[in-house]
């Protein structure tokens, strides 16, 4: 049986994986096994597990607090990654990565493609991005996937944090000038699963197919839109969303305005499509029911 190695242990998009991965030997390295603040361990460390596949949705998610800790951010995002990019690519593993639609600095008014120029507005996506050069430089067997938005019943996010908001308050601002993708974490787990089957069954990655996929549920809205939809779904009716501009809702990192991702690439060599937001809301909303 093929060995995955997924890094991180409690996070969205690692809480799923360990769901759908169940036909594989998954070995789930949480910060005790593999430390990402320690890059200069990790060549060693990852040996010793002998995976067949890492794929690694662990990094420094807090986008405002990176604006504080950039040198945390660019130790996980960045220095991390590329010590795992250096071990795939002298153990020829394959590695699926995780990136971001912060990469981009949302001047776009169409859906970005891969091949577009990069322009991160924080540190957090400034350090994802220089994470995906790391992988290209090091000329590993890798797949980054670029995702965004991601919520989920799990971990922080902002369907949980509406959701929290809306036991005490009957009114919301929620900024309506950003639009993207919002992705939930099971549809990014099974769109993975997918992925790493086409590797396993190929034996490998394919030279041609390395490389970064735009990687998001179809569909875009604005956080605002999202807000009410998830409240919908949810059957909260008592909460009112008013939609705001960015500039009313100051936050230390500035967040792109428009960073829809056009996922046609993944489409077309792998086969491999997530569902609609809205589609995915409502399987999510129905998870939360359920608990
Ligand atoms: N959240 C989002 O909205 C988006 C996320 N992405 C990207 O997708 C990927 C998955 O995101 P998501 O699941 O939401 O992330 P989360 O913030 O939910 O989880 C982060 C994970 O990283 C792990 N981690 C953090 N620091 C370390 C460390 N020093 N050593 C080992 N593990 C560490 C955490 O470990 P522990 O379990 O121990 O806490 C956790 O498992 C990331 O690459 C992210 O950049 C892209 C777009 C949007
Ligand atoms: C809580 C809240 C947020 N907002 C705004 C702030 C921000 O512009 C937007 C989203 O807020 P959040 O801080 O939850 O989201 P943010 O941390 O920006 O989410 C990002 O996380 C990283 C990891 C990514 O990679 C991105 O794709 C993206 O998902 O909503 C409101 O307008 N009203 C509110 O009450
Ligand atoms: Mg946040």
């Amino acid at each position: 049986m093929k060995r995955i190695v997924v890094i991180g242990q409690n996070g969205q998009v690692t809480t799923y994986l360990q769901r759908v991965l169940s036909d594989y030997e998954l070995v789930v390295a949480g910060r005790d096994t593999l430390d990402l603040s320690k890059p200069r361990e990790l060549q060693v460390k990852l040996a010793e597990l002998q995976p067949d596949i890492i794929i690694n949705p662990a990094a420094y998610t807090a986008v405002d607090l990176a604006e504080e800790e950039v040198d945390a951010a660019y130790t996980i995002n960045r220095d991390a990654v590329s010590e795992i990019a250096r071990y795939c690519a002298k153990q020829n593993t394959p590695l699926i990565h995780f990136s971001t639609d912060y990469v981009f600095d949302g001047s776009a008014d169409t859906p970005y493609l891969e091949s577009d120029a990069t322009g991160p507005t924080g540190v957090y996506g400034a350090s994802k991005l220089a994470g995906e050069q790391a992988i290209l430089s090091a000329d590993a067997p890798a797949i980054i996937l670029r995702t965004a938005w991601v919520y989920s019943n799990h971990g922080k996010n902002f369907y949980k944090t509406m959701l929290g908001l809306a036991e005490s308050r009957n009114e919301l601002s929620v900024v309506s000038d950003q639009v993207g993708a919002p992705t939930y974490a099971r549809s990014i787990a099974e769109g993975c699963k997918q992925l790493v089957d086409i590797i396993i069954h190929q034996g490998g990655l394919l030279p041609e197919q390395r490389g970064i996929y735009h990687f998001t549920c179809a569909g875009q809205t604005s956080w605002a839109e999202f807000a009410r939809s998830l409240f919908l779904e949810n059957d909260i009716t008592n909460v009112k969303v008013n939609p705001i501009p960015s500039s009313d809702y100051p936050t230390p990192a500035q967040r792109p305005a428009y960073s829809v991702l056009n996922g046609e690439k993944l489409a077309d060599v792998f086969g491999i499509a997530l569902p609609h937001w809205g589609t995915a809301l409502a399987q999510c909303a129905a998870e939360t029911k359920s608990q």
